[in-house]
């Protein structure tokens, strides 16, 4: 049986809102499957009084037991990775297929990889969408670090390179960043990787979310430009841990006007989906219609 309880119809914020407009609706049940660190900074207590004023209640899923013993959910919201976690959703989704899985494992699989999440940008061939699209030129690099300086070199990639893993399942350490100044240093990288070419864009970029209809765009600070004078004097790797992460805002910035035109797709996330890009964002159409997944 699915629970029914009165809740507000009007928008509100928090555990206090009242219920002014009081109705028996079937309340929305999410059951999600999170790591705690995402469960942390999404399922903060403020969203989860919007929800529930909405009639929308997140249940935790728990991993030790069957998902087909827990619910019914009408939605099942994760942001796991692996073999098995894959095949219990593919599972679960044959035999419920009245459950909306988001998002469905195929759906998602090549945002997990840097290097497919791009070429879907690629391969778009936005080369005059209110400007021109692109992304930066990469290499991957699967293992041995010595080959790097030599892969580099034979694909014509100019340096500094930035190196990001290959993998993005969400941890902490998928997200490390390293940029490299010269030709020795890139043997001190730890494959699997995705290296790319540093792209200057005046240290701010651009983060688009996207649910459904609706896009939010903020301004983030970024990794200043690296002038070629800069180049021939710093040498070696330099790691960040997190670049442009929320506590970066530059929503006053300023952007360099000599920059406008071009821009470039760093990455694709989901949960919130979002589109990370340098430059300018007059191309947000184009991007929304092509990545609901
Ligand atoms: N090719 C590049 N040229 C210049 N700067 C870059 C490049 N790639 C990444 N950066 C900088 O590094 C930051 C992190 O890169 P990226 O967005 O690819 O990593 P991420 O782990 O997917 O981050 P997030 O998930 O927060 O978007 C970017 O916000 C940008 O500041
Ligand atoms: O706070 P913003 O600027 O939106 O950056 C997000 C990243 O873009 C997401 O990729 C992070 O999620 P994952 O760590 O699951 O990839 C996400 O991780 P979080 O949900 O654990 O904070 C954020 O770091």
């Amino acid at each position: 049986m699915r629970e029914e309880m009165p809740y507000g119809t009007e928008e509100g914020e928090g555990e206090e809102v009242g219920f002014p407009n009081i109705t028996h609706k079937r309340l929305v049940v999410v059951g999600y499957a999170l790591t705690s660190k995402k469960t942390k900074s999404f399922l903060q207590p403020k969203l989860e009084g919007l929800a529930r004023n909405k009639g929308i209640l997140f249940v935790a899923i728990d991993l030790n037991r069957p998902l087909s013993d827990q619910g019914p959910f009408d939605i099942v919201l994760h942001k796991l990775s692996g073999k098995e976690w894959r095949q219990i959703l593919e599972d679960y989704r044959q035999t419920h297929p009245e459950v909306t899985v988001l998002d469905p494992p195929d759906a998602i699989q090549h945002l997990h990889n840097r290097q497919s999440m791009l070429q879907a940008v690629a391969d778009m061939n936005l080369s005059d969408s209110y400007g021109k699209v692109g992304v930066p030129r990469q290499l991957v690099v699967k293992r041995d670090a010595s080959s790097i300086p030599d892969a580099v070199a034979n694909s014509g990639l100019t340096l500094p390179i930035v190196a990001k893993p290959l993998v993005n399942d969400g941890s902490a350490k998928s997200h490390e960043l390293s940029l490299a100044f010269d030709r020795y240093s890139l043997q001190k990288l730890e494959p699997p990787l995705v290296l790319q070419e540093f792209v200057n864009h005046g240290g701010v970029l651009f983060k688009v979310y996207i649910v459904g209809e609706a896009i939010k765009v903020v301004r983030r600070f970024s990794l200043p430009d690296v002038s070629k004078r800069e180049l021939s004097k710093t040498a070696g790797v330099y790691r960040f841990p997190r670049v442009s992460c929320a506590a970066a805002s530059a929503d006053d910035a300023d952007l360099d006007p000599g920059i406008a035109g071009e821009f470039s797709c760093l990455g694709i996330g989901f949960l919130p989906l979002h589109l990370d890009k340098l430059c300018i964002v007059t191309v947000f159409s184009n991007i929304k219609l092509v990545f609901h997944c």
